[in-house]
């Protein structure tokens, strides 16, 4: 039976149930549930801080994990990422009050406040610059009018959190982050039932980011068609009962999908439909 880690709270954790949910894999029903056995798919799955995961797939005892590159690289554990999963978007950055500090190189004898203390300091250290971290749980754009640190280094995805509180970034991000697949360095990912798994998730983010597109077309523009809609190992074409004309069909990524009809349409293509694509094996 695979042993999956999955986050039990957080911003992880909803969007990594419904991602496997949309797997087809059972999740559990209640929020105090810590593990659940999935009996038809051979999969358990054990209800985890996130911030613990990485740890628990490092000892062996997990086979996978879902987790923050982040909280991965910030954990220092013996894991590393199989597949990026597109949830939880992040960057990692400083920030301070407007003008406080100029750049990283400023940083020398401050004090930074962070929840991801292992990033910070070998942030720090690599780049030789002596400061002190300090670490808190949560919440740490306070630290700053609190008096506890000059400087904090924290998660930021739209920004909000941190003009609240009166404060901007500065430097280079420190790291990228979204939710992981991850598992011990060095584990065999060959293992079948750890490719289904991988298999499944992955069938999971390509209907999320591809629409199948059908279109009619006159045979002679068709290599032209073909150019816009490639597909993924080529486009399905079929000859209509109009003579002179064929229907195409392909996957196209849903974001620029209505970029592709405006381009078909302009080379005589028509009756241009999309459908979502619910579930996919490549
Ligand atoms: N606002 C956010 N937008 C996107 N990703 C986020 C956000 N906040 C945290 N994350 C990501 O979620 C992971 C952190 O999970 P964790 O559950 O510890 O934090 P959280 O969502 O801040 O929850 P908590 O309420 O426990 O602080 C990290 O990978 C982080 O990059
Ligand atoms: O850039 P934003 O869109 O504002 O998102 C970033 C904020 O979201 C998270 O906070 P969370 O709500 O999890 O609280 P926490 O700081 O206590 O973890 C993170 O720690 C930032 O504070
Ligand atoms: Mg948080």
């Amino acid at each position: 039976m695979l042993r999956i880690a999955v986050p039990n709270k957080g911003s992880l954790s909803g969007p990594a149930a419904e991602m496997l949910h949309e797997a087809g894999y059972q999740q559990r029903r209640e929020s105090k549930e810590l593990r659940i056995v999935d009996p038809e798919n051979e999969v358990e799955f054990f209800y985890l801080r996130p911030r613990d995961i990485a740890i628990y797939v490092s000892s062996g005892r997990l086979d996978i994990g879902i987790t923050g590159r982040d909280l991965l690289v910030d954990s220092g554990a013996n894991a590393e990422e199989i597949l990026p999963l597109g949830f939880a978007r992040s960057t990692f950055r400083f920030a301070a009050k407007p003008g406080a500090v100029a750049g990283v190189e400023d940083l020398k004898g401050k004090t930074v406040a962070t929840s991801y203390e292992g990033i910070v300091a070998k942030h720090l250290a690599d780049r030789g610059i002596d400061a002190s971290v300090v670490h808190l749980d949560g919440a740490v754009e306070t630290a700053i009018e609190l008096g506890v640190a000059e400087v904090i280094a924290d998660v930021v995805e739209t920004g909000t959190s941190l003009r609240n509180a009166g404060l901007e970034v500065f430097g280079e991000p420190i790291m990228t982050s979204e939710a992981l697949v991850i598992r011990r360095t060095g584990a065999d990912t060959e293992e079948p039932k750890v490719q289904q798994f991988l298999r499944r998730l992955q069938g999971v983010l390509v209907a999320r980011t591809y629409v199948m597109m059908d279109y009619d077309i006159r045979a002679e523009h068709l290599e032209e068609a073909v150019a816009i809609t490639p597909g993924l190992e080529g486009p399905t074409v079929s000859p209509l009962h109009n003579e002179g004309w064929v229907a195409v069909r392909a996957m196209v990524p849903t974001k620029e999908a209505q970029r592709i009809m405006d381009d078909l349409y302009a080379i005589g293509a028509r009756a241009i439909l999309t459908t979502a694509i619910h579930a996919c094996r490549l």
